[in-house]
């Protein structure tokens, strides 16, 4: 994790609190986090998910890995550090959002199960949804929308997460999306009865 490198900062208190934004907003905020192998369907879910939510009126946004490393994170690579890095500060981003009343999605690989328990950690109890996209490295190698996995396979992409870099299945996420079997549509459909059986929206 990262260390406080900056001395002499003070917090301040703002006249607008987090409770005032989410009065405002007419719902909770949370965090719904999807992780899973490349291909697995994170950002297709994700992004339906999003859709509905706002067709409902209800304030999101979605944080997606490929975009995010384009901007805010376009200095991070693959190691482990610069995934928990980059995790750590889709952390803090979803945290802002959260104080800002949001429902924000997002959909990074996220393969460590540390780095995920960090941004956990980081949120109020409840805030953090752990949405595993399960779907096994063979269906997400067949769809292979990007022809990653080939590239990986023929060696030209090396520390390719499920083909020689890890990925840590979640032990207690609060859902489990079977992205196998089951359509986008369903998939999504499940995220907000989640939602709404928490009382969230
Ligand atoms: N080495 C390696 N391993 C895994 N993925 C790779 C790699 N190189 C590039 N890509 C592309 O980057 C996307 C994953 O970025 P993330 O920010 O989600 O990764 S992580 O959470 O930091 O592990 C991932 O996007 P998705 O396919 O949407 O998951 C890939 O398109
Ligand atoms: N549950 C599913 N059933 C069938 N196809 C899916 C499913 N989820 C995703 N896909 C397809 O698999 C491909 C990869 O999905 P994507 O959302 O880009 O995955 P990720 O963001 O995890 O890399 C896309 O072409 C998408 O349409």
């Amino acid at each position: 994790m990262a260390e406080q490198k900056a001395t002499n900062v003070h917090w301040h208190d703002h006249r607008v609190s987090s409770e005032d934004r989410k009065k405002l907003k007419g719902h909770k905020s949370c965090v719904l986090w999807f992780t899973g192998l490349s291909g697995s369907g994170k950002s297709t879910i994700a992004n339906t998910v999003d859709h509905k939510l706002a067709e409902m009126g209800k304030h999101t946004y979605l944080l997606d890995g490929d975009n995010i490393r384009m901007g805010l994170n376009k200095n991070l690579g693959f190691s482990a550090e610069d995934r928990a890095e980059n995790i750590r500060r889709i952390g803090e981003v979803g945290k802002l959002f959260s104080d800002a009343g949001m429902i924000t999605l997002t959909a990074f690989i996220s393969p460590y199960r540390a780095d995920r328990d960090a941004v956990r950690a980081l949120l109020e109890d409840g805030e953090f949804v752990e949405v595993y996209v399960d779907a096994p490295l063979e269906t997400c190698e067949a769809r292979d929308p990007k022809g990653l996995y080939k590239k990986a396979r023929a060696g030209e992409i090396k520390g390719f997460t499920g083909i020689d870099d890890p990925y840590e299945i979640p032990e207690n996420a609060e859902l489990v999306l079977d992205s196998d079997s089951k359509g986008i549509d369903e998939l999504a459909d499940e995220v907000i009865a989640f939602l709404k059986e928490r009382g969230m929206i």
